[in-house]
């Protein structure tokens, strides 16, 4: 990869011990990159790659319940983000659900990649599309359609 991303890293409680093997995983790759994360995973991830002795620049926000999520999501609206990695978990109830749901907004408005489980954070990190200089993402489209031409 030959430019440096700003990778955003969130992992729900259940979802951390997942989320500190992914980046075990990928210490290599996520040594070259700036990563975002929210409070309790940023304090993870940062030493588990201490520990691999990987030092990749880190901007650690606000733990999630109290706006880490809302602050990564202004991040994202500012497209300070190139791709989010968030290890959601989808067996408990979160307290802030409104924020979890506003990230993951916000990444599909802005045409974020955003990766929910490991195999797509995988995929999308290993894509050759990052070093494509011909490759522009093409951004949703919210086009009216009418529904009645098809309706049979
Ligand atoms: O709750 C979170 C994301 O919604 C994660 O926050 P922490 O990384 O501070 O635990």
């Amino acid at each position: 990869m030959k430019r440096k991303l700003t990778i955003a890293l969130v992992a729900h409680d259940h979802r951390k011990a997942d989320m500190v093997d992914w980046v075990i995983y990928n210490s290599d790759f996520l040594s070259n990159h700036h990563l975002v994360c929210t409070g309790t995973t940023g304090t993870l991830v940062r030493d588990a790659l201490k520990n691999e002795g990987v030092n990749p620049e880190f901007t650690i926000m606000n733990s999630g319940p109290m706006g880490g999520d809302a602050e990564i999501a202004a991040k994202v609206v500012r497209k300070e983000i190139d791709l989010a990695v968030f290890l959601i978990d989808d067996l408990n109830a979160q307290p802030h659900e409104a924020d979890i749901m506003m990230l993951l907004r916000q990444c599909r408005v802005h045409n974020v990649p955003i990766a929910c489980n490991r195999f797509s954070a995988d995929l999308m990190i290993t894509s050759s599309l990052w070093d494509d200089e011909n490759y522009v993402p093409s951004p949703p489209r919210y086009e009216k359609f009418n529904r009645d031409e098809y309706l049979f």
